[in-house]
């Protein structure tokens, strides 16, 4: 049996990555320019499964599927930015210091007739107290630049994280369970 066309809505090379993962490779890759914005007293997991689905639609085809994620760190009701400059990325890091918080990550697959399906994964991830050389040392390694929260699992922040409950690949932007459930169901082909 042979899968449909599948586009991936993402910019993110981690998303392509983890998505070879389950052995799929989207026909084509077409980032979504959507507006990020939070709503006003919009819940995390509301504006992760909105965000998902946005980009998803955004790249809207007649004659295939899309797949969109979306990855948001939350430490309680608060929503942590994308870390754009370093003194956002730190902002977050002192935020996340010493504590527990929550990734959320959401998908979206949307039918070539419109419908969406859609998977959120939830993941608990618990921070060491960071000392300020601590913080002072991952900034310097660059590697919070474009990440939700300020911080990549995938780099040498796991090195500061003592425990995760859930999903890695979630944290890292596509959670392959839900991800492979949710092509499955859609009819694709995957082992
Ligand atoms: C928390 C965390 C986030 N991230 C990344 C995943 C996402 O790329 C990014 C969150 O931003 P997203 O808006 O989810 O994704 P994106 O803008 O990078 O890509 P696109 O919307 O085009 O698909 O943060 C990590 O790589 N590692 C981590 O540990």
């Amino acid at each position: 049996m042979s899968s449909p066309r599948l586009i991936l809505a993402s910019a993110s090379p981690r998303r392509r990555e983890l998505i070879a993962r389950l052995g799929v490779t989207p026909d084509a890759i077409a980032p979504a320019d959507i507006d990020e914005t939070p709503r006003k007293a919009e819940l995390p997991r509301d504006y992760a499964r909105r965000m998902a689905r946005e980009k998803a639609e955004a790249a809207a085809l007649d004659d295939g599927f899309v797949l969109a994620g979306d990855t948001v760190v939350a430490a309680g009701r608060r929503i942590l930015p994308k870390a754009e400059d370093e003194a956002t990325a730190r902002r977050c890091l002192e935020l996340l210091s010493g504590r527990r918080h929550r990734v959320l990550s959401a998908i979206a697959l949307r039918d070539p007739d419109g419908t969406m399906r859609e998977r959120l994964s939830e993941t608990l991830v618990m921070f060491k107290r960071l000392s300020t050389q601590e913080i002072d040392a991952y900034l310097a390694s660059g590697e919070w630049d474009g990440k939700a929260g300020g911080y990549a699992i995938q780099g040498m922040a796991e090195g500061l994280i003592s425990r995760i409950q859930g999903s890695h690949s979630g944290v890292v932007g596509l959670p392959l369970y839900e991800t492979r459930a949710l092509l499955k169901a859609a009819g694709f082909d995957i082992a």
